[in-house]
């Protein structure tokens, strides 16, 4: 070991047994905080030189999925910090919210030396695993900070200077942690303020695109403001109550969780009603109207942007009522002339304000939760809050308490004030239940109570609380074979399974390309639409789209963001869905020379179109080899998909999208559905 290794370990322990120098390391308690779980939580060895651990290929595409939405928005804000930063030797990496490094562009000066600490995609880097470090430790403190040099737990790390900030979604909850790494003999004092700025570009700009559909109140206490980096957003549904509000809009309003405003009506924030907010923004020409905050009375200046697709959709009307089943244009905005789309929203129309349940079939991304969204605020509990929770998602251990909540104290680890179980929190509202097959068995025999007896008791309380809940499940599996299987209650299928729609694959829907045009202009920014060439219109139109409307939403994104001109053509579609075109037999399409780089540069950032009639075909070399392991995992296992997912430690869930996105199928086809 050298001397300076040997130093550092010695102050490492002077600092975490004594608090000997713990002044001198100059970064405050959260560097000692951290060395202390580091050393007596974690039990790491200071000067380990174990390997970096890092995760599989197919579980790094997998948590990229997860976090597709953020990492869209995330690679432009990467791309620009980068340039700014550009030759100080820096890296800027994107983890998730367990230290997975999902993205990293790096400086090649440093890249070389930065992977042997295992700095590169896929390499762990949470506090357990890598000691004190800016993306671990920022996760545990979920706040910005720079860990510095010998700031690190590892000796090995010390050479390192990190500027991390914590990411967030709508709901408060940490997504990941956006950083930006490099020599410590290099590092640079406003680094930190540079990717907190750029992390806060990164929240607002994913919450204006999730919120699109909505009416979004922007505002901020100086006109000036207003559009800015700094100001704050709430997104509102057609009748004004609040659906989200951004990270800066509860600072600005003092408020700290979303929670104290999501289903107010936004009357009871500013002293104006919402048709008149939207009135006089909209006579202003969207210039910064002032409206008083009712609590303190302090003036702020406010513009209503109008939802995306519905921009010639009607205006709240003074003392407008809720909306009526005859004015449901959410529901309408659904179809474009698809058949299967318009009988299934005639029969919402019918069942909308029935007290029956309703289960939503289709493939994944065909739209089924925006199907169960549109049914919720086209009815009238449009102003009560509609919440989603996707069974699959969640480590089984939480379902329970994210479903009922739980009393303060219910548990080792819960929280001082107790939490609100879903359930409760849609009270009056619409609850969304994706991915219900998934629900462990325990629970649902749990769900089916609380369905019967229209009431809830939260873990650790006593006394049940009356539920009045519009229940909306989906799905994309089979769950007569389920039940078969014993996976499934069947009790709870028929108390679930009321009315029961089913969502159309893109591929077989008639308004497809009406849906492409729509798309591109939702993924546009506000305006300035993007309008797509006519070749390229009739490339997407003949494609397979195995993962249907989020697949194509995905594609338009990111040509969108990497687009040169506002005209789309084939020159910025990725290489791979011409190739899928050509396999079909279609005419083929010769981009103009020069132009691969643009479409290149989109097909490393998306999934391959599914491959035809072809099983491999249409892949990506890295989709070749995944489709290889799975095939060899599945013989392995007998085709036993409980055992595979098990074995790769993911969801049957998952498994089926790998099995669908890879064209995968049983050898008796019937045996998949
Ligand atoms: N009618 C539509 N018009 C435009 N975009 C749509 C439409 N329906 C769905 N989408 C978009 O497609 C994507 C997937 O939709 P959604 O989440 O509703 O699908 P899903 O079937 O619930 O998916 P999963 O089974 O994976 O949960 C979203 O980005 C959504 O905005």
């Amino acid at each position: 070991m050298s001397k300076f290794a040997v130093d550092h370990v010695k102050r490492v322990h002077s600092v975490v047994h004594d608090r000997i120098g713990a002044d001198c390391i100059g970064a405050g308690n959260r560097i000692t905080r951290s060395w202390i779980r580091c050393l007596n939580e974690y039990q790491l060895n200071p000067d380990s030189c174990a390997e970096p651990e890092v995760v599989a290929p197919i579980e790094l595409q997998e948590r990229q999925e997860r976090l597709a939405d953020v990492q869209a928005v995330a690679k432009v804000e990467m791309t620009n910090l980068y340039q700014q930063l550009a030759g100080s030797g820096y890296a800027i990496m994107l983890t998730d919210r367990e230290g997975v490094l999902l993205n990293y562009f790096g400086d090649p000066a440093f890249t070389h030396a930065a992977s042997k600490t295992g700095l590169m995609q896929g390499a762990v880097w949470s506090e357990r695993v890598q000691g004190t470090n800016g993306m671990g430790t920022c996760l545990v403190e979920r706040r910005p900070l720079t860990v510095h040099q010998d700031e690190h737990y590892l000796s090995r790390n010390i050479g390192l200077s990190c500027a991390a900030a914590p990411i967030f979604d709508h709901e408060g909850e940490l997504v990941g942690v956006l950083d930006a790494s490099g020599e410590s003999r290099l590092a640079q004092q406003h680094t930190l303020a540079l990717v907190s700025m750029s992390v806060q570009m990164i929240e607002n700009r994913v919450f204006l695109h999730q919120f699109r559909h909505d009416y979004i109140l922007r505002f901020h206490n100086r006109p000036e403001f207003v559009g800015t980096l700094s100001e704050g957003a709430i997104a509102l549904s057609i009748t004004g109550t609040v659906l989200a509000a951004s990270r800066a809009a509860l600072s600005l309003l003092g408020y700290t969780r979303p929670e104290e405003i999501v289903g107010r009506d936004v009357c009871e924030l500013f002293n104006i009603t919402f048709p008149g907010l939207v009135d006089s923004s909209t006579r202003r020409a969207f210039h910064p109207v002032p409206i008083f905050e009712v609590r303190s009375n302090a003036r702020f200046f406010a513009v209503v942007y109008q939802p995306v697709a519905h921009s010639n959709a009607r205006r709240p009307q003074r003392g407008a009522a809720l909306p009526t089943p005859a004015e449901t244009s959410a529901l309408d905005a659904l179809h474009l002339g698809d058949p299967a789309m318009r009988a299934n929203v005639d029969t919402a129309r019918r069942v909308m304000e029935r007290n029956v349940s309703i289960v939503l079939l289709g493939e994944t991304g065909s739209g089924k939760e925006r199907f169960a969204r549109a049914m919720h605020l086209s009815s009238s509990r449009a102003s009560r809050p509609f919440i989603a929770i996707n069974c699959a998602s969640i480590p089984e251990s939480l379902i329970e308490s994210e479903l009922f909540g739980y009393r303060p104290g219910a548990f080792t680890g819960a929280s001082k004030e107790g939490q609100r179980g879903k359930l409760l929190q849609a009270n009056g509202g619409t609850l969304f239940l994706d991915e219900i097959g998934d629900m462990p068995v325990a629970l649902q025999a749990r769900l089916l109570r609380v369905l019967e007896e229209r009431e809830v008791v939260p873990l650790g309380g006593e006394t049940p609380v009356k539920l009045d809940i519009r229940l909306i499940s989906a799905t994309h599996c089979d769950l007569l074979q389920k039940i078969e299987s014993g996976a499934f209650r069947e009790d709870l299928y028929y108390r679930l399974q009321g009315v029961t729609f089913t969502m159309p694959p893109l591929r077989d829907r008639q308004d497809r390309c009406a849906l492409i045009r729509q798309l591109a202009l939702e993924e546009s920014d506000a305006g300035c639409p993007v309008e797509l060439d006519d070749k390229l219109l009739a490339v997407l139109d003949r494609q397979h789209w195995p993962g249907n409307l989020r697949q194509l939403r995905h594609l338009l994104r990111t040509m969108i963001a990497l687009r040169a001109t506002d005209r789309l053509t084939l020159e910025d579609l990725p290489p791979e869905y011409r190739h899928g075109l050509v396999e079909a037999g279609a005419a083929a399409i010769t981009p103009a020379a020069g132009s691969a780089s643009a479409g290149a540069a989109v097909s490393a950032v998306l999934p391959a179109p599914a491959p035809g009639n072809k099983p491999g075909a249409g892949l990506n070399p890295f989709e070749c080899a995944e489709r290889e392991v799975l095939l060899q995992e599945l013989k392995r296992h007998q085709w036993n998909l409980s055992g595979v997912a098990r074995e790769l430690n993911i969801s049957r869930n998952t498994l089926y999208r790998k099995l669908q996105r890879l064209n995968i199928e049983h050898p008796d086809k019937s045996l998949f559905h």
